[in-house]
């Protein structure tokens, strides 16, 4: 019946319960986020069952702790163990003030699957992906999912939807307009501003900008967003025409809250990349495929693509996006942005 919830709308839902806290039923397993767990829960799901802690292999790595399975560890969790006790393991903060964890024990062998699309669904909540896992009968009124079908719909491509557009007079560029694109996945937004009034036969100048709160809003010195946002927008006015996508991947992808925790982890001496890979990320989670179906969605086949990430260029080659030129995109260093630009270089193949 067309009004029961769709997979995708379900899933949805599952996102904003494991946000707010809410466990989720998962196959035969309940999956809570541990970063918004609450005590009361956590004794709740204990009454039900023998709790173990998904982890990605990433983190379990920076915690010594063996990952048996492709991607991920299922930590023993001590039956003296507490909330504080699930933080420290999914929250690198502390990791230098409080290194001794362990010992820390995992499982093997078994179905993970469930394990895998948890950590998978929190990842796509931009939660920690730490999640405590427990093998029980579902409960009423809690959100359900099969993990096979889970995963395989949080790797779907979301499909966007024009919502609306209107004229805005930019300072860089006078004759712009925004458009605003809706995912059918309950997800955030995204926008594409036009500027001039592009040909849709020759390839356009195009920037494929990730959101950065901090640099693009606040005028953060830590990255190159914000000059880099100010400085395409400008080569597009002055051209006559561009298309810059806004897309709405704060952090490549981890969120704001997660890259402010991987700021914190750079104050402590960590670099960009090793900063992600100790919260539990890949060092980029953003899916390019979003910009690629935007362009084409657009009208735009074939795109003079401004960018130092050669990444970008075959993320849209590989879409059906075609790249004819790679027009560099490089701004101002400042003492505070040198080690994170170095990084790039040398660690994410940026051509700076
Ligand atoms: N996780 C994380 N994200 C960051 C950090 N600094 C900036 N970002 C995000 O990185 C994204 C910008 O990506 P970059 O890798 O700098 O540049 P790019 O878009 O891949 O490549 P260019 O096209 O050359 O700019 C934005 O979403 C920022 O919010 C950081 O230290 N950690
Ligand atoms: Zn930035």
């Amino acid at each position: 019946m067309s009004l029961v919830p769709t997979l995708a709308e379900t899933i949805a839902r599952a996102r904003a319960d494991l946000r707010m806290g809410l466990p989720v039923v998962i196959g035969d397993h309940l999956a809570a986020a541990v970063e918004t767990l609450t005590p009361g829960r956590l004794d709740d799901l204990r009454r039900l069952g023998r709790p173990v802690l998904a982890l990605t292999a990433r983190r379990a790595e920076t915690l010594k702790a063996r990952a048996y399975d492709e991607g991920l560890a299922r930590v023993k969790v001590p039956d003296d163990a507490d909330l504080g006790w699930l933080r420290a393991l999914a929250d690198p903060a502390d990791d230098l003030r409080v290194p001794m964890k362990g010992p820390l024990f995992t499982d093997r062998d078994g179905d993970v699957t469930a394990h895998c699309a948890a950590l998978a669904l929190a990842k796509s909540a931009q939660l920690l992906p730490a999640v405590l896992m427990v093998a029980a009968d579902p409960v009423a009124g809690l959100t359900r999912l099969s993990p096979g079908p889970l995963l395989a719909q949080l790797a779907q491509e979301a499909v966007l939807a024009p919502v609306a557009a209107a004229r805005v007079p930019l300072l860089a560029a006078e004759r712009s307009r925004l458009h605003i694109f809706r995912p059918d996945d309950g997800g955030t937004e995204h926008y594409a501003i036009e500027i001039g009034d592009p040909p849709r036969n020759t390839p356009v100048l195009a920037r494929l900008h990730s959101a950065c709160f901090t640099g693009d809003v606040l005028g953060s010195l830590k990255c190159d967003c914000g000059p880099q946002l100010q400085s395409a927008l400008t080569a597009m006015g002055q051209a006559g025409a561009g298309v810059l996508l806004y897309l709405n991947q704060e952090g490549r992808g981890i969120g704001l809250a997660n890259k402010m925790r991987a700021y914190d982890l750079q104050d402590q001496g960590f670099d960009t990349v090793e900063a992600n890979h100790r919260l539990g990320f890949e060092d980029d989670e953003r899916d390019f495929r979003l910009g690629a179906a935007l362009l084409k969605r657009l009208g735009f086949g074939a795109v003079r693509l401004m960018t130092n990430n050669p990444r970008k260029v075959a993320m849209m080659e590989a879409q059906g996006v075609t790249v004819t030129e790679r027009v560099p995109l490089i701004v101002p260093r400042n003492p505070f942005n040198e080690g994170y630009l170095d990084v790039k270089a040398q660690k994410s193949g940026h051509i700076l």
